[in-house]
């Protein structure tokens, strides 16, 4: 395993109780990415990333931390893990729940606590008793006692769960700042896919216990980006082929409805030439795909929802 791969994920398998909960999951997470794992409620992120962070056993895989060479107990020395609420002392204050981390941790300069409290803006509130604090700012405090021990490498399960807008910010300015600075890789839970969009490096959509699809910012951006539906009564292949015909390329069907995904190489005219040629086009427009629609359409698909599956033809 290169020196760059963070995490590999070798064909894990979790059953609760003869339930399969996580299906056959292999993913690589490289050095500097940060890797949004999207999926509803139940799809398995939480299992997956206990299962990472070694909370909890796969039935069967295998999970590689820095090298498939390395002891994994080691290596999740690496690792700063938040699953679920981060679990602090209320009745003491912010620093004072730093400082028993630094000492379970056996990490020797006392410094870190204050910089690490720094990092995450809650040096000012340092005194104040943690059970007085925002949830926004336990959230911090959560990533800060993540963060001592300097990590390569950050599990937030569902960072932004219950944060207001300014909260939401922070986290999301927080979470770019420790990957840019401190190169940082992060695995980030969540089922807010607008905010991980503005963040996530890497995509891994999980749906029922199954990873059905890894995309790379740059993919995601190009399923999500305008596109051209031709609603037609018409033989849907003689439509097709005349849109070949004109160079136009990446053509696919949703049902009866030609969908067109290389906006560019369409001739402005294409309307009109369809019109001209007599074809019976109901209904022709510019559609721009979300990350939600996009999300819907691929778990629906898996479900074999005919009505929104696409193919390529
Ligand atoms: N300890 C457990 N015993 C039995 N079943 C469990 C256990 N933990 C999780 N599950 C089941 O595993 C499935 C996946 O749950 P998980 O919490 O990993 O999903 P999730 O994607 O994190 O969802 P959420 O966003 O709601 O947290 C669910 O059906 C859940 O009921």
């Amino acid at each position: 395993m290169g020196q760059d791969i963070i995490l590999k994920v070798l064909n894990v398998t979790k059953e609760y109780k003869g339930q399969t909960v996580l299906n056959d999951i292999s993913l690589t997470i490289h050095r500097g990415e940060i890797f949004g794992l999207i999926g509803e409620n139940g799809a398995g992120k939480t299992t997956l990333m206990k299962i990472i962070a070694g909370s909890s056993r796969a039935t069967e895989g295998k999970i590689a931390i820095l090298g498939e060479n390395q002891n994994t107990q080691n290596s999740r020395k690496e690792m700063g893990v938040i699953i679920e609420h981060p679990a602090c002392y209320g009745d003491m204050s912010a620093i004072d729940n730093l400082e028993i981390i630094r000492l379970a941790k056996k990490i020797p300069d006392k410094s870190l606590v204050r910089e690490t409290l720094k990092i995450v803006g809650l040096d000012d509130v340092r005194s104040k008793k943690v059970n007085k604090f925002s949830l926004g700012m336990r959230q911090r405090l959560g990533l800060a006692m993540a963060l001592i021990g300097s990590p390569q490498f950050l599990i937030l399960d569902e960072p932004i769960n219950g944060l207001d807008p300014n909260g939401i910010i922070d986290m999301r300015n927080l979470i770019k700042k420790l990957n840019q600075d401190r190169g940082i890789t992060f695995l980030i839970s969540s089922h807010i896919l607008t905010e991980l969009h503005l963040v996530a490096t890497r995509y891994g959509i999980l749906h029922e216990g199954s990873l059905i699809a890894l995309h790379s910012a740059q993919e995601m951006e190009h399923q999500c980006r305008p596109s051209i539906k031709i609603k037609h009564d018409e033989n849907v292949e003689d439509v097709v082929s005349f849109l070949r015909d004109k160079g136009v390329t990446q053509i696919s069907l949703e049902g009866n409805d030609i969908i067109i995904r290389d906006t560019a190489n369409v001739p402005k005219e294409l309307l009109s030439m369809l019109v001209k040629t007599n074809y019976r086009i109901t209904e022709y427009f510019y559609q721009q795909e979300t990350l939600e629609d996009y999300f819907v359409r691929l778990t629906r698909t898996s479900l074999g929802d005919q009505n929104v599956q696409s193919r390529a033809v």
